[in-house]
């Protein structure tokens, strides 16, 4: 089937509902895109041999694959002509192929463009290459843009365009703006992959590319992630981790967490799965650190990172105890770096406080960082009333304190985002720093109620673990499973 017709079909009404559906469900069921949409969109999508693509620069070259820029020599195959990027992938490909079709169906805007995976066993050197398709998005990574002794002035002319942001002289206000703006392009990216149900597990300055068509940062490498709604690439005990930008927890999911079941089982459990281990707090931590890299100078190379995290760790996570080391040693970067997280009665600080945290479940979600007063300014006077008020009820939210909680809700009840009320993410993320030791009969039949349905999901998906291994002739007993 030709690009054109594919594109037209994409650009239908009907499909655009579907496509529609599955995104705006937020939490979408993961059998929906897995057993109708990708089969639908496999139906009239345009097949590409290698013969198609001519190879140009090499871009890069990982573990498992290398990746060049390209260009299609069958100009039928796609309505849009442009650069691509190729992916050679000698490993993980098909894995990478699914997240990427699955992230174009559910949330296309987050991640780099993509266009199509085929398999190649044609290959000269006798092994199966899976070769991976997507726009050329650009030049530059955020990595890139980094290195430069200009940042983040580079990218601001790369957002605005050229002189747009000389309303301000340089300084700590217009540089925290441009941070405000990168931070915030790449949080919403991780809120619509996690709202998907997919966790990327490796999110680096160097897997977030500067997209010169939308003048905005997208993802790019999904080669690590896992789709947990319907259990693709979740392994509970092994993935490999970048350690420089890795979390403390290591893992996405508790160990004692089964390995993935079927997709139809695993789309089902996937909500609970999910909310029992907030797996999406591991890219937070990730993206903490750069935005750490990104206000301190000194720890945007690989060695001022790698120390920093010594630093941290010997401190047990404690973001004020490493304020504390490195605030007396009076450096130039440390100085500029603190003047940016300070501003606005020291939001930023506030924020990636929040986001660099050793306990996951203490992590702010994507969705509630975006509401974080950091990105709610009123204007060149800072923070309103109101959004102090909520900073300071944040903090407070902090010290699991009942008054502030109620005052809270209140607020919840009476305001909205406009007039000053929390948002339901806000608010989320404050129940989940609450650990109540007296509960209410309410409260305590909720977390029976929990405790009920988490030992339900261990019990099927170890039952299904062992049918997996066929040791369904061994007598699988489910009922020994749930009394244990
Ligand atoms: N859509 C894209 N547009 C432009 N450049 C891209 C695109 N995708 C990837 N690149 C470039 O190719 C490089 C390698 O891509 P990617 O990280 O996906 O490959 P990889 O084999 O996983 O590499 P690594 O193992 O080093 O992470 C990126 O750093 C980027 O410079």
């Amino acid at each position: 089937m030709s690009g054109d017709i594919y594109r037209e079909f994409t650009d239908t009404p009907i499909l655009k509902r579907l496509y529609s559906h599955v995104t705006d469900a937020g939490v979408a069921p993961g059998f929906w895109d897995m057993f109708v949409l990708a089969p639908l969109e496999n139906l009239f999508r345009p097949r590409f041999r290698k013969e198609d693509l001519s190879l140009g620069k090499k871009l890069g070259e990982g573990a498992f694959g290398t990746v060049y820029k390209a260009s299609l020599t069958n100009k039928q195959l796609l309505k849009k002509d442009g650069p691509l990027v190729v992916k050679k992938a000698n490993e993980y490909g098909a894995v990478e192929a699914w997240m990427n079709e699955r992230v174009r169906r559910a949330c296309r805007k987050s991640c780099a463009d993509f266009v199509h995976g085929f398999l190649d066993d044609t290959s000269s050197k006798g092994k199966e290459e899976f070769w991976l398709l997507w726009r050329y998005e650009g030049k530059a990574t955020l990595a890139d843009l980094m290195a430069n002794k200009d940042f983040p002035y580079n990218v601001e002319e790369l957002i605005l365009g050229p002189g747009k942001g000389d309303d301000l002289p340089r300084g700590p206000e217009r540089q925290n703006r441009i941070l405000r703006t990168i931070l915030r392009q790449i949080l919403s990216a991780l809120a619509q992959l996690h709202s998907t149900g997919i966790v990327h597990r490796d999110v680096k300055p160097q897997n977030i590319i500067y997209s010169e068509d939308t003048k905005s940062f997208k993802i790019i490498d999904l080669g690590a992630a896992a789709d947990l709604r319907v259990g693709i690439n979740y392994i509970p005990k092994e993935f490999l981790l970048d350690p420089r930008y890795s979390a403390p927890e290591q893992y996405i999911m508790s160990t004692q967490t089964p390995s993935a079941p079927p997709p139809i089982i695993a789309a089902a459990l996937s909500p609970v799965l999910w909310q029992m281990n907030l797996p999406d707090r591991f890219d937070i931590y990730s993206l903490g650190l750069i935005f750490l890299q990104m206000a301190f100078p000194n720890l945007r190379n690989d060695s001022g990172l790698i120390s920093f995290n010594r630093q941290l760790k010997r401190r047990d996570y404690d973001m004020v105890q490493w304020r504390n080391l490195v605030e007396a040693k009076q450096s130039q970067d440390i100085r500029q770096g603190f003047e940016i997280l300070d501003m606005d009665g020291g939001v930023g600080w506030e924020l990636l406080k929040d986001m660099v945290r050793f306990k996951g479940r203490k992590r702010i979600s994507a969705n509630a960082a975006l509401a974080h007063p950091y990105f709610v300014r009123a204007g060149l006077f800072g923070l309103s009333g109101m959004q102090k008020l909520r900073l300071s009820l944040m903090r407070s939210s902090e010290q699991e304190n009942e008054g502030v909680d109620w005052v809270t809700s209140l607020m919840a009840k009476s305001g909205t985002e406009s007039v000053g009320g929390f948002t339901e993410a806000q608010l989320q993320n404050m129940r989940e720093k609450e650990p109540r030791r007296k509960g209410s009969i309410q409260r305590n039949a909720m977390a029976q109620a929990l405790k009920l349905q988490r030992k339900a999901a261990q019990t099927i998906a170890a039952t299904v673990d062992d049918i997996q291994k066929g040791e369904v002739g061994k007598r699988v007993n489910w009922w020994n499973r749930w009394q244990n």
